[in-house]
């Protein structure tokens, strides 16, 4: 895209901010991808940055299953190695603190980074000893040992896969026992356009973390029709949505989630390029969303395959939404509301945004 930030300008929005959609897994560096292949001994298609970035990345509209194939040209570099997995969670705490992020959490699938105790095991990979649970351990110590040095906080979202129902019931588990080391939620990604109804091995899982009180969010209506997002509100007890853009084409649905206050979790430069929303952002669904004082937040979703920042995101919405400071401030304050950190925590992260935003209380806007 071609209002992508580089690094010698000012950001956009350049006061603290908060994520809460990003996949880890569609945000390793390329040049780490490039270094785990050599150290593994794993021959890939390119050998340069630019080339492997011309393989990994999308750079005009596309499906969103054409961009989840995306993730097969690297995968299996990263997936089954210790070494690796807690690189990509350190390095990319490193990120966020280069894009001025104070709290993110970032989310992904426990089952794609394995290689043992995962049936059937991804991306082609010969079968190994790193099972679900030890990538949990490996990112949680990655993460923190980032935190510590970036000075970022950051939490972890665990993803069941639309098509692998039998996965879910062990990421909820996961969520469970992992839930006082960095896990803060169990998320539902994968091909809506395929999967749109939640198959009962999720509809279990998703029960069992309401049960045990481990927070929701679903990836809905982002390709799907608002009947998705329908079913992860009243069926999965989501929390937020993921993306959600779609909701706006069922009336009754947006007015009760807006009623009910529901947090959208919106990527916008994603959003044009899975094809999820019309190409021209002047028609995107956040102008409804934003005039309606919905409750949102902006995500770079996956930052390697869109080759983004956060800032190309903050640049488009400012750019072609008319999006202010003020607004941003406003949808950062709704993101750190509708994190799934303690309250405790959460009230921390809120009056470091007012102070940096020199606001006194959230009355002021
Ligand atoms: O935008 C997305 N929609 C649905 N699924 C997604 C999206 N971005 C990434 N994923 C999938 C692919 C990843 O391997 C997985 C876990 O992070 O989640």
């Amino acid at each position: 895209m071609a209002e992508h930030c580089t690094n010698d300008r000012q950001p956009t929005f350049s006061k603290p901010k908060v994520e809460l959609h990003v996949h880890l897994d569609g945000a390793i560096r390329i040049d780490t991808i490039l270094d785990v292949a050599k150290q593994r001994g794993i021959l890939l298609p390119a050998d340069t940055v630019a080339a492997l970035k011309g393989l990994c990345t999308v750079s005009e509209p596309a499906t969103l299953t054409e961009f989840l194939g995306k993730f097969n040209q690297y995968m299996h570099v990263i997936a089954g190695d210790r070494k690796a997995i807690k690189r990509i969670a350190y390095e990319f705490v490193e990120a966020k603190a280069k894009e001025g992020v104070a709290y993110v959490e970032v989310r992904y699938s426990p089952h794609f980074l394995a290689n043992s105790g995962v049936e059937p095991i991804p991306w082609d990979q010969k079968e190994g000893d790193v099972t679900p649970d030890e990538v949990v351990r490996l990112v949680n110590e990655g993460l923190s040992e980032g935190e510590k040095a970036f000075k970022v906080k950051a939490r972890s979202i665990l993803c069941c896969m639309r098509h692998m129902p039998n996965w879910s019931m062990e990421v909820v588990e996961l969520c469970k026992k992992y839930r006082n080391d960095g896990v803060v939620a169990i998320d539902l990604a994968g091909d809506e356009s395929m999967n749109c109804v939640a198959y009962p091995g999720h509809r279990n899982a998703y029960e069992e973390a309401v049960k045990c009180g481990i927070h929701r969010t679903v990836h809905a209506g982002e390709v799907g029709p608002p009947s998705v997002v329908k079913e992860a509100v009243d069926v999965l007890k989501a929390e937020r949505i993921g993306h959600g853009y779609h909701t706006v084409e069922d009336q009754a649905l947006y007015r009760r989630l807006l009623e009910n206050n529901m947090h959208f979790e919106i990527c916008p430069v994603s959003s044009k390029l899975t094809g999820a929303c019309d190409p021209d952002f002047t028609k995107h669904p956040l102008i409804k969303f934003k005039k309606d004082k919905a409750n949102y937040s902006l995500n770079t979703d996956d930052p390697l395959i869109f080759n983004s920042t956060l800032d190309t995101d903050y640049a488009t919405v400012q750019k072609y939404m008319g999006f202010t400071d003020e607004d941003f401030k406003r949808l950062n304050i709704n993101a750190a509301q509708a994190s799934f950190l303690p309250e405790k925590e959460k009230k921390d992260l809120l009056n470091l945004l007012y102070n940096a935003y020199d606001m006194v209380d959230s009355t002021e806007l």
